[in-house]
């Protein structure tokens, strides 16, 4: 139940998140190389040959040297960058916004670091900007982060619930976690890909959701920062709001930062000098003031974008804050570090002296006296030179590039307060590592990689997913369909409808079923509002709630009800109810080569009447699908104001071609049994599930009907039956077996019969591309079986034999069985409606799959040996028990195995196992059925029949 919530949840978040989650994904690899792409792109300006002998410029030197370059533009910030092949950075101030208007950033230029030249804007930036809008915000502002937060929620679930659904039973085989092959088709190989590639990706899947939702949810961010006693948003923001914070501890820290915000500056914890106010602070430019993350270096290199941000109150933090251009340490800055300083702090008080400029070459020597080697620094250069000087820098082995030490110098170059990354909280420092961790940088280039690959599967994912959704649709249409009706109750029932008329069925291989809900249909389009019901589940009280009802019922056994059924006809009809209120038709299959013809309709028939129950109309029994028999039926329904009497289509027969035959049983003391692959037409889509059957159409090769007729004195060419030949007569009817050599002309006519379709169950599975069978040839006197000699000897492989698929829902693997334990028990070609079973569980990778399959000798008659016992091997049966009943002296059949394993047998019952029996009618499914009986008890056998636990598809 629980596992059926978790579906239903994974695939209805999996389509409706999909396709975010892929754009996310795509948008998040993309960027996994932003900065080697643009580098690549920009030679000259993102990535810098430095002239023979040259050294960079000093920190003085290069300041000096981009303001001339840029005559009368205020320099917020410079980076500088150990790296010689790296450019340095310089963010210029812009001009107030007009009033009411946000703030802007400041605009980042690349510098030159041995001439001090302001380089060209790169190309490239602007499509990676707009990359991390759709990432972040779905180029939908607030609205589109708020579905960016979800869908990364929704990433979590479907991790987890992934995981769940997908946990294989025996944990420890590795190969039940892997299971995709290339080998297979169709829906497996969707449903392993997506299982598989789930399993190894959900680790990095965790980790960027749960990371990206610290930008996207801000309650999640909050919650997170003060769990690890990170500052949380809501106070940096108040910080950066509030005018004149100054002298306080404030924090712009990384954790104020979006992905990609703030480079080494973000994480600047700054304790604030004396004379310092809030908005003179290095603030990660981000979400200190809106939440929103500034654009990345992308869109400050072209200048700037407006600030998506609520315009900032005039002299707050946030109007004021200076600028800062922190470069990354691979030399590309990241996300939108910038943020105008565009006014001097209106709060600020003037300073009565100007001094100098603070020295950078000194600041930066004092650093490196202090700290050591450093890889990268950023002076974030105040509006007024009587303010403090904010410097960011990254240690030469700093773990990560957010990693980053903040210190303030105060006007006179005296270093004021020194934070070191290495000293902050574990919590803090953790905080920190949000993007990295988010990018994977954390873990360094194979992490970088690893988190590429698995956003790339992201729309693998969303893809497949809609693809094995999409499947699961067109089945349940197909199932609907072939119903006819949608509903036990259609939709387009009048509204006020009377009690509906009961339609009852009870079917062994799927005819009744498949007829009731045809009747069911004429019936809806007659306006008489119908309640369709397998018998399985009928009871005496269900049945005393209808005025009128139809049963359509099959024979099965020796004159008994179909196994759904059996539990009614032991114990509903040992009752003697009064059932006068109850008009009723029935249709009742049959087959006049059994002895007890009709015999489970006729029973039901007597007892319905003996209880008084008035027929509505004759019963109508059919004698092997006649359909004569059927189109009588149809007229009855006149009686119910059916009047549509175009006849029932069943599938038309197609011309399958026979693409592979191939003898299994080779040496045996049986019948020879064979292995036939069957494609449909090319232009034919087919679709089945296991347990479905095929019917085959047989005529007979004219060159065998001339052999057989002339044999008997006959002229084929003498007229036959309905203005044919006497050849092409016997080429369309059933194979007469046993007709005498000397039998004459009219003989033969007499017992001509109509030419019925014989069927097989499929071994395949659709992901198999082609229909399976094994056949086993029958041989007579006279020849062949008619259908078996056409498959296994008379058609030759290449050429077509006229074949329809026949849905058998009395043998599928029901969605409730699917998920429980199965017993598969089996013997000679029945084998093939097992494989099919075992295939669509192996696929499914449910392990708890019992085999019990017999035949005569083990050396020659286990067909599909290398799969089973490679099945087996890897742990994908669990069990399995061979019966080869003519290898010692006694006879051993599948009855005796099951008899010797009771223990077991209940064990698995108990356990919830459904048991799955296909082969022969004769000997084997009796035996069977009378070990379950002994050993369940009957009480139970009926009770798994009836909730279709026990099926069956023998013959
Ligand atoms: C194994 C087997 C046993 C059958 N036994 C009988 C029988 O005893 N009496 C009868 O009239 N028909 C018998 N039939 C014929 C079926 O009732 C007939 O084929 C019917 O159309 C099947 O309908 P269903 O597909 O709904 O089960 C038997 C068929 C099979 C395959």
């Amino acid at each position: 139940m629980l596992k059926k919530v978790f579906f239903q949840l994974h695939w209805f978040l999996g389509i409706t998140a999909g396709l975010v989650l892929a754009l996310m994904g795509t948008t998040g690899a993309l960027q996994s190389f932003q900065p080697e792409i643009l580098r690549l792109l920009n030679p000259g300006v993102l990535s810098i040959t430095a002239p023979a002998g040259a050294v960079p410029l000093t920190p003085d030197v290069l300041r000096e040297r981009v303001l001339a370059d840029m005559p009368g533009r205020r320099l917020n910030s410079l980076t500088m960058l150990s790296d010689p092949t790296l450019p340095a950075r310089a963010v210029f101030a812009l001009p107030p916004p007009p009033p009411g208007q946000p703030m802007r950033r400041g605009e980042l230029r690349w510098v030159d670091p041995y001439s001090g030249k302001v380089l060209p804007v790169p190309r490239g930036v602007g499509f990676f900007e707009t990359v991390r809008e759709l990432h972040r915000f779905l180029l939908a502002g607030d609205v589109g982060k708020q579905i960016v937060g979800a869908c990364a929620m929704v990433l979590v679930f479907l991790s987890l619930s992934g995981l769940y659904l997908r946990w294989p039973r025996q944990v420890a085989r590795w190969r039940a976690w892997f299971s995709v092959s290339p080998r297979q088709k169709g829906r497996a190989f969707l449903w392993n890909l997506h299982a598989t590639m789930g399993t190894v990706a959900l680790l990095c899947y965790l980790l960027s959701a749960l990371t990206g939702m610290y930008w996207a949810v801000d309650v999640y961010r909050d919650t997170v920062s003060s769990l690890l006693g990170a500052p949380q948003r809501s106070a940096v923001r108040q910080a950066a709001a509030g005018p004149q914070a100054g002298g306080g501890a404030n924090s712009g820290g990384a954790d104020a930062g979006g992905p990609g915000a703030g480079g080494p500056a973000a994480g600047a914890t700054n304790t604030a000098a004396p004379n310092t106010t809030a908005s003179n602070l290095v603030a990660s430019n981000a979400g200190a003031h809106n939440g929103r993350v500034s654009a990345g270096d992308a869109s400050t290199a072209a200048s700037v974008r407006a600030g998506e941000t609520k315009p900032a109150a005039p002299g707050t933090a946030a109007q004021n804050i200076a600028s800062s251009a922190t470069a990354t340490r691979n030399g590309t800055p990241r996300a939108g570090q910038v943020r105008s300083a565009n006014s001097p702090p209106a709060a600020a008080p003037p300073a009565p002296v100007t001094p100098p400029p603070i020295s950078l070459d000194q600041v930066r020597a004092q650093i490196i006296q202090t700290a050591g080697e450093i890889d990268t620094i950023t002076f974030a250069l105040p509006a007024r030179p009587d303010l403090p000087l904010q410097v960011t820098y990254l240690d030469a082995n700093a773990p990560h590039d957010r990693a980053t030490n903040q210190a303030t110098f105060d006007a006179s170059g005296t270093l004021r307060q020194h934070q070191r990354y290495a000293d902050k909280t574990a919590g803090a420092r953790l905080v920190g590592s949000v993007y990295p961790l988010h990018t994977g940088e954390f873990f360094g280039l194979p992490g970088r990689l690893i988190m590429m690959l698995s956003a790339l599967g992201l729309p693998v994912f969303a893809v497949t997913g809609w693809m094995l959704y999409l499947d699961r649709r067109r089945k349940a249409r197909a199932l609907r369909e072939a119903r006819g009706v949608a509903a036990t109750t259609g939709p387009d029932m009048p509204a006020a409808a009377a009690t509906p008329l009961l339609i009852a069925f009870a079917s062994q291989s799927g005819t009744a079923e498949r007829l009731a809900w045809q009747t069911a249909h004429a019936l809806q389009g007659a306006g008489v509002p119908v309640a369709v019901h397998s018998m399985a589940g009928l009871d005496l009280t269900m049945l005393a709630g209808f005025r009128r009802a139809l049963f359509v019922v099959s024979t099965f056994g020796d004159g008994e009800a179909p196994d759904a059924a059996r539990r009614f006809a032991r114990q509903v009809m040992s009752q003697t109810p009064s059932l006068r209120d109850i008009g009723f038709g029935m249709l009742s299959l049959g087959d006049r080569s059994y002895a007890g013809f009709c015999g489970f309709g006729r029973s039901l028939h007597s007892w319905l009447t003996a209880h008084g129950a008035h027929t509505l109309f004759d019963t109508v029994e059919v004698d092997n699908h006649h359909p004569a028999a059927l189109a009588t039926w149809q007229q009855r329904l006149a009686v119910l104001g059916v009047t549509d009497a175009a006849p029932w289509q069943d599938q038309p027969f197609q011309a399958w071609t026979l693409s592979a035959r191939e003898q299994v049983n080779p040496g045996s003391q049986g019948s020879p049994l064979f292995h036939l692959v069957l494609n449909a037409p090319q232009d034919v889509q087919a679709s089945w599930q296991s347990g479905d059957l095929v019917e085959v159409l047989p005529r007979h090769q004219d060159d065998e009907v001339a052999t057989w007729l002339r044999a008997r004195a006959l002229d084929p060419q003498s007229p036959g039956e309905g203005g044919r030949t006497l050849a092409e007569s016997v080429a369309n009817s059933e194979w007469i077996t046993g007709l005498p050599a000397d039998a004459d002309r009219d003989t033969l006519l007499s017992r001509l019969q109509p030419m019925r379709p014989r069927q097989y169950s499929i071994a395949s599975i659709q992901s198999d591309g082609a229909v399976h069978l094994l056949v086993r040839r029958s041989e007579h006197e006279a020849g062949f079986g008619l259908a078996s000699g056409l498959l296994t000897a008379t058609t030759p492989v290449g050429s077509t034999v006229n074949l329809r698929l026949r849905a058998h829902p009395g043998f599928h693997l029901t969605a409730d069985n699917r998920e429980r334990p199965l017993i598969l028990i089996g013997n000679g070609s029945g084998l093939a409606g097992l494989m099919a079973h075992l295939k669509t569980r192996v696929a499914a990778d449910e392990t708890r799959n019992w085999l019990v399959y017999g035949d005569r000798n083990a050396a020659v008659d286990l067909p599909y040996r290398d799969q089973l016992m490679a099945w087996q091997a890897q742990g994908s049966i669990e069990r399995m028990d061979l019966a080869f009943s003519r290898d010692q002296p006694e006879r051993i059949y599948v009855q005796h195995k099951l008899a010797d394993a009771a223990t077991e047998l209940k064990a698995w019952v108990d356990r919830g196992a459904a048991i799955y029996v296909c082969g022969s009618l004769d000997g084997m499914a009796g035996g069977v059925d009378a070990v379950l009986h002994a050993v369940l008890g009957s009480d139970l056998v009926d009770a798994l029949s009836a909730s279709g636990r026990y099926r069956r598809d023998v013959y």
